[in-house]
């Protein structure tokens, strides 16, 4: 999906699977561009006022993503910032709707980096059995909506949070150039 110059919206939005980065390259990328980072996982918790492994496991996925949905579009419809979402986000089929046209960053990680950055947290899709073949299988289920969701696809593990906020810059940096080019 490319993005569309005239369309209002974040000056980011990150997408990708759970230790991607999105939380954290995010709020670097919006420190470098002077802008606000809304975190719509923290926005959940916020408005809920309950941990996202306690909604999962008390109201069920079904609702988290009922849930996540609303606290999306509602974010991707006000914030101008840089916005990072949960990693299942995009698979709701309003969100990717509504992601359409949007600077939508894809920060792609392979299996093995990902899940060394969270078998140590307490993210509730990888919590049972087998949490490295869940999160692998996972993966392999979304990378196809990541990809058709990103205009922009960025390496997640080409360097620290710093260095990822940076390449994330110099697509959009390009972009612009091309936008700037292709109208005069
Ligand atoms: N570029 C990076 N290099 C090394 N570790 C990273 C990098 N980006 C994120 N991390 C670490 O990986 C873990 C998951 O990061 P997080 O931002 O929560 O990912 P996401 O929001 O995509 O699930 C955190 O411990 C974070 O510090
Ligand atoms: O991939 C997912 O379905 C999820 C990713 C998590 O966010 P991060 O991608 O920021 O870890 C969080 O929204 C929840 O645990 C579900
Ligand atoms: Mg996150």
């Amino acid at each position: 999906m490319t993005h569309d110059a005239n369309k209002r919206g974040p000056s980011a939005v990150l997408i990708g699977f759970m230790g991607a980065g999105k939380s954290t390259v995010g709020r670097v990328l919006a420190d470098r561009l002077g802008v606000d980072f809304v975190d719509t996982d923290s926005v959940i918790v916020q408005t809920t006022g309950r941990s996202i492994p306690d909604i999962f496991t008390t109201e069920g996925p079904q609702r988290f993503r009922e849930i996540e949905r609303d606290v999306v579009l509602d974010v991707l419809g006000s914030h101008r910032g840089v916005v990072a979402l949960g990693g299942g986000a995009v698979m709701t089929p309003a969100v990717e709707a509504a992601l359409a046209g949007q600077r939508v960053v894809y920060l792609r990680i392979d299996a093995d980096a990902g899940f060394a950055r969270v078998a140590d947290s307490d993210r509730p899709l990888i919590a049972g059995e087998d949490p490295a073949g869940r999160y692998r299988e996972l993966l392999a289920q979304r990378d196809e909506t990541y990809t058709r969701a990103g205009a922009f696809v960025v390496d997640a593990a080409a360097g620290d949070p710093g260095e990822v906020a940076d390449a994330i810059l110099a697509d959009l940096a390009r972009a612009l150039v091309g936008e700037r080019v292709a109208s005069t």
